[in-house]
């Protein structure tokens, strides 16, 4: 099979090269996806804007009623989009199957929204003047998303930003392109106008530059590495761009001293090793006080020894391949590293290249303990089935040594004493705190996003993320028949 362009309401050829997508599982091809060019961009662009000036004047519970029905086309057919997920990115089959219930999820929340998208009517300070504000389209919006969440994190871009009227671009990961096909299969099966939704397959470098520099480009929701992200924002901010950033993260979750351990280590182990630790929010660091820390260390063991490897599209498979060699050979620099760096290994730190694993891109769930906060596996994203353990003393010892990373995303404690929690939601300074459970899990209803160098304070998801694709507009009505002059004749 072999994957063009949606541009216009139409699978369009370009004229760049094709590359294969792997199965990480096993290595096998799965598809051919098109490496477009700027050219390609312009086309998707102009088809964009002129599908914007038509779209934006359908009324919202209108516009909404396409998401309702994209919404059931992905229900009827989540079974076959969680088995193409779990193909060409490696999350086990029940992870697949959650994250595209995430995507069926925000299509009914945002079509919801149809019906909302609130605004605000206020007194005037003047006599027979009328004030309201309303949330407006902005007009042809960019949308760059990353290969491990292929599809739940492209709904929560896209379907925000045809709720309140806009038209998009999309670029999806090179490693993922079959979800995105399967989008653009779904919205044209729901009816969606022509030119609302565009599709460009192609690399970051080629394809996401020239989206960030087209000037009928007004917004770019980028979501992936905070190195890339970085350069997304250079270069937006070179072109005046409105740009949404979600980033990197070096979660931890905080054990203390009278935390359920049993419930603190299914917590890590579920947030550590699921998606073989390839999520943003994933817990990359434990930070347990040292009254509990070996007996923590022996439960973890012992869980870890229950973790099944293998290929995702097994249901008895709890920990699938990462995404490619690349990825593999990334973790395993670190774990070297870790090694120099005199943290100690309890678990794992091997490449699995035995019968059964060689032609995929497996790596051994690891654990390494006596880490020093400031090392950089403690410090660094690994992205990948990696935990850093590290002893502190106290609360305050865990918080800061939490918040002594430079990203922002996801945290979580394991403690019984509400003043504890009280105090760690208050000054953990992430975008997510979780309060006895792991640090994945987010729901699509509240915002996502997280501080510092995970995002530059925009949201996905929840009613955040209308922020990003709307502007607000102030509309006063001035029926005294008289010119009236707010400051002046209100003195
Ligand atoms: N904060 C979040 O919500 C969130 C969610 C998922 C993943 N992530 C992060 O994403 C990363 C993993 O995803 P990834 O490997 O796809 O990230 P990545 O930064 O390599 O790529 C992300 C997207 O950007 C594109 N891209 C690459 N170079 C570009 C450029 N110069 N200009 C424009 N676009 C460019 C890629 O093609 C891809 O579509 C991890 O760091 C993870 O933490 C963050
Ligand atoms: O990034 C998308 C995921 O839904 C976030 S989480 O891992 O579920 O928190």
């Amino acid at each position: 099979m072999k994957l063009d362009n949606y541009i216009n309401g139409a699978w369009q050829e370009s004229g760049g090269e094709y590359t294969a997508v792997l199965n990480p599982a096993n290595g096998e091809t799965l598809c051919e996806v098109r490496l477009s060019g700027r050219e390609d961009v312009d086309r998707a662009v102009e088809s964009a804007k002129k599908a914007q000036k038509q779209w934006a004047l359908v009324p919202a519970p209108k516009r909404a009623d396409y998401l309702y029905e994209i919404g059931r086309l992905m229900k009827e057919r989540k079974e076959h989009l969680s088995q193409v997920l779990t193909k060409e990115m490696g999350k086990v089959i029940e992870e697949a199957r959650g994250e595209v219930q995430e995507g069926i999820d925000m299509a009914y929340y945002m079509a919801g929204e149809g019906r909302r998208l609130f605004g605000e009517t206020v007194p005037s300070e003047l006599q027979d003047k009328f004030a309201m504000s309303v949330r407006a389209p902005i007009g042809v919006v960019g949308l760059i998303t990353p290969w491990n969440f292929p599809v739940a994190i492209a709904t929560w871009k896209s379907f925000p930003a045809i709720v309140a009227g806009n038209t998009f671009i999309w670029k999806p990961a090179t490693e993922t392109p079959m979800m995105a096909y399967e989008m653009a299969k779904i919205f044209e099966e729901a009816g969606l106008p022509a030119g609302v939704a565009n599709i460009v397959f192609g690399s970051g470098s080629d394809v996401g530059t020239a989206m960030i520099e087209h000037p009928d480009v007004r917004v770019i929701s980028f979501t992936g590495s905070t190195e890339t992200g970085r350069h997304v924002a250079e270069l937006g901010g070179r072109h005046l761009k409105k740009v949404s950033l979600e980033m990197g993260g070096k979660n931890a979750v905080i054990v203390m001293d009278d935390a359920d351990l049993n419930l603190a280590v299914e917590g890590i182990l579920w947030s550590a090793f699921g998606t073989a630790g390839q999520r943003c929010t994933a817990c990359s660091r434990v930070i347990v006080h040292k009254d509990v820390k070996s007996e923590l260390e022996q439960r973890l063991l012992e869980a870890m020894k229950g973790l099944t490897i293998g290929d995702g599209l097994d249901e008895s498979v709890k920990v699938g391949p990462v995404v490619n060699k690349k990825a593999l050979e990334k973790i395993d620099g670190y774990v070297k590293i870790g090694k120099e760096e005199g943290a100690r290994l309890l678990a794992g730190g091997n490449i699995l290249d035995g019968a059964g694993y060689s032609d995929g891109c497996y790596y051994e769930p690891t654990l390494f303990t006596d880490v020093k906060w400031d090392s950089r596996i403690a410090q660094e994203e690994i992205f990948g089935p990696v935990i850093s353990l590290i002893e502190v003393g106290s609360l305050d010892e865990a918080i800061e040594v939490n918040n002594s990373v430079v990203y922002g995303l996801s945290s979580s404690i394991f403690t019984q004493d509400v003043n504890k929690v009280f105090r760690a939601q208050r000054d953990l300074d992430t975008g997510i705190v979780y309060v006895n459970a792991g640090t994945t899990g987010a729901e699509i209803h509240l915002p996502f996003g997280g501080t510092k160098g995970t995002g530059n304070g925009h949201r996905d998801s929840g009613v955040a993320a209308l922020d990003v694709f709307t502007e607000w507009k102030s509309i006063y009505v001035d029926y005294s028949g008289k010119l009236q002059r707010a400051q002046i004749d209100t003195e």
